[in-house]
């Protein structure tokens, strides 16, 4: 029997409405990490495709391809990819800010909107909580994903379930949380696209349809998906629910018009980039 053909599943909350639902099959096996690590499986052969960071993808467009019709895109605020910062952003010059070593693309993007801003700042990978890293020195905390979502609400909640979008804070004190999305959104009005689903064997079809499956399933039941993760992550369903409907899963064109802004704004022509028909 032929060897199984391995997928990568980033086990953030934000891809749980695909990866919840994608059924076991002899065709494939699953392995499942933070994105920098799914990042590296990859480019080194490990895995055969994953949902990896779009900065990845960019950067590797010569060995990869990816589905034409699968991101981790989000318009406006994404809530999850959060710089947490204990000086006005137009102050981070100069300063050292820790980065989680989670991130692949946000980390670009940070950088990308601090040279936008004109801001030199000294980037550290470095992991702990937002508060004992601001504590240690650091003028800035990136995080992403589940750990940013959480972080955000230790700091900015509790909220209550009618609060409008337009009221949701975003610091507490001293501490400020820029949402890189939100402020992407500001300068370009386009999404941005933080990860595709990115391979160097093309998949069996049946883990193409297995995953666009999987994906009209879990939009179809947000809510139970929403209750599922609020339980894991120890948040307000309400918030997971709004966090979660506000990704676009299917890389449309206005997701893919994010994606080749953000290739031109890093130095990759968008000529280069392959998706599979
Ligand atoms: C929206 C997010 O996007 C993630 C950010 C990634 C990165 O920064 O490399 C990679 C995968 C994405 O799912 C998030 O982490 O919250």
């Amino acid at each position: 029997m032929s060897k199984p053909y391995r997928i990568g599943l980033i086990d953030f909350a934000n891809v749980a409405p695909i990866n919840e639902y994608l059924p076991e099959s002899d065709a494939y096996e699953v392995h499942r990490g933070v994105p920098t690590e799914m990042n590296r499986q990859l480019l080194a052969g490990e895995i055969d495709l994953a949902n990896i960071s779009s900065f990845e993808f960019l950067q590797n467009a010569h060995l990869l391809q990816a589905l034409p019709d699968f991101s981790v895109s989000v318009l406006g605020p994404v809530y999850s990819v959060n710089l947490f910062h204990n000086l006005p952003w137009e102050a981070l010059q100069g300063k050292r800010i820790a980065l989680t070593t989670q991130s692949a693309t946000s980390v670009k993007l940070l950088e990308v909107l601090l040279s936008l801003s004109g801001i030199q700042a000294t980037l550290e990978r470095n992991e702990g909580s937002v508060q004992a890293l601001l504590d240690a020195g650091y003028a800035g905390v990136l995080k992403i994903g589940d750990n940013a979502l959480r972080e955000w609400y230790q700091l900015c909640g509790p909220l209550e379930p009618h609060a409008s979008v337009w009221d949701i804070p975003h610091g507490r004190g001293e501490v400020q949380v820029t949402d890189l999305s939100m402020r992407w959104y500001d300068h370009f009005g386009l999404p941005f696209a933080f990860a595709v689903w990115a391979y160097r064997t093309p998949p069996p079809p049946e883990l193409v349809h297995n995953l666009r499956l999987a994906r009209r399933t879990g939009l179809g039941e947000l809510a139970v998906v929403a209750e599922r993760n609020a339980r894991k992550l120890d948040l307000p369903e309400f918030i997971v629910q709004h966090y979660l409907w506000n990704f676009r899963y299917h890389l449309e064109k206005p997701d893919r018009l994010g994606l080749l802004k953000f290739a031109e704004l890093v130095g990759v022509s968008g000529e280069t980039l392959r998706f599979s028909e």
